[in-house]
């Protein structure tokens, strides 16, 4: 085998900048749903009974990026002084096969996942937002902050969180225009953008409490019998997903409402399903191999590792 170079988090975290990051995720998007270069089988988890916790394996090739890459992470929801999730890459050469790097997937699973809501919301968001609300105080909700500050200017930026004070933690270090609330209700009320990334495995946020027009990013409950948002808002919303395949698989938030999913969001890049900026919006995340392989590549290209 040639030398696996390892990738540290910090180099990861130094290159994966969002103004790359973005429109690389958004371009990989649209190549998904093309359904021609981008092999990519849903995610092969393990359940463990003990933590309510998996570990899942997501391969992915695509010819027309020349990847070949798989991340394996690990999801302990009960974890309280570490990290919930954890994950490893490993790029091969798409040609031969052979181990090239093995990097930190920590950083690249919070920054593009971030960067798939960012896009998601680029097309589907309702005119200029000004107020975004965030349920959830953990690494997904300030990555999320991130990546969506990159595209949008926020007036008001609003933090649920069910221990209250990590709500309070994340409105500190976010600063001036960022506010801790005590009720989703509230958090949410008048929200142009709703990004949910909560361990909840409940719907946290109702029907009633979204302005009409809304866009969410649904982005936890990644479980068939775990749901973060309720089964009405489900149904009233326009519902797009990152894989249709993976979401009818994974997804509680649509097999538990029996939502309609009405098109990827890679369907809206390359310009075959509407963008329904006007009605409320849902994009619900489950996470994709690609999004990952594109990452890992960005970083291994600029490292000089071929
Ligand atoms: N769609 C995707 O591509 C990805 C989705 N995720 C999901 O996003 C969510 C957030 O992930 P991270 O920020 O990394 O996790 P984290 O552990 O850093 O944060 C989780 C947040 O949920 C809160 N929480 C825990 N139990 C809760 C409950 N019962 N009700 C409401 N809130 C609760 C915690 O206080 C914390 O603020 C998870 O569901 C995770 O599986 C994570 C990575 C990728
Ligand atoms: O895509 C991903 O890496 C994950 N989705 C849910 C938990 C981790």
């Amino acid at each position: 085998m040639d030398t696996l170079v390892i990738v540290s988090s910090e180099k990861v975290t130094d290159i994966l900048d969002y103004t790359i990051l973005i429109p690389a995720i958004e371009k990989s998007l649209a190549e998904f749903s093309k359904r021609t270069g981008v092999i990519q089988p849903v995610r092969n988890v393990v359940l463990i009974p003990e933590s309510e916790g998996f570990l899942g394996c997501m391969p992915v090739y695509s010819r027309e990026d020349d990847i070949l890459a798989a991340k394996i992470v690990s999801f302990f929801p009960q974890n309280k002084d570490v990290s919930t999730h954890h994950a490893v890459m490993l790029i091969f050469c798409a040609h031969t096969g052979i181990p090239k790097a093995l990097l930190d997937g920590d950083v690249i699973t919070a920054k593009r996942t971030a960067a798939t809501s960012a896009v998601a919301t680029k097309y589907l968001v309702n005119g200029k937002p000004d107020v975004l609300a965030l349920l959830g105080s953990g690494v997904q909700a300030r990555s999320h902050v991130a990546a969506l500050s990159e595209l949008f200017t926020f007036k008001e930026i609003r933090i649920w969180n069910h221990r209250f004070d990590g709500a309070v933690k994340l409105a500190e270090e976010i600063g001036l225009n960022c506010a801790s609330c005590r009720d989703v209700s509230e958090a949410v009320k008048n929200a142009d953008v709703i990004v949910t990334v909560t361990s909840a495995k409940n719907p946290v946020l109702r029907l009633d409490w979204v302005k009409p027009g809304a866009h969410i990013n649904a982005v936890g409950a990644c479980r068939p019998d775990w749901s973060e948002i309720d089964a009405d808002l489900m149904r009233s919303a326009v519902v797009y997903v990152d894989s249709r395949e993976g979401a009818l698989k994974e997804s509680g938030d649509i097999i538990l409402s029996q939502a309609e999913i009405y098109a990827e969001i890679g369907d809206v890049i390359l310009g075959t399903r509407e963008a329904m900026r006007e009605k409320t919006t849902v994009f619900k995340s489950l996470g994709m191999a690609i999004e990952d392989g594109v990452a890992a590549k960005l970083v291994i290209k600029k490292l000089g590792i071929e």
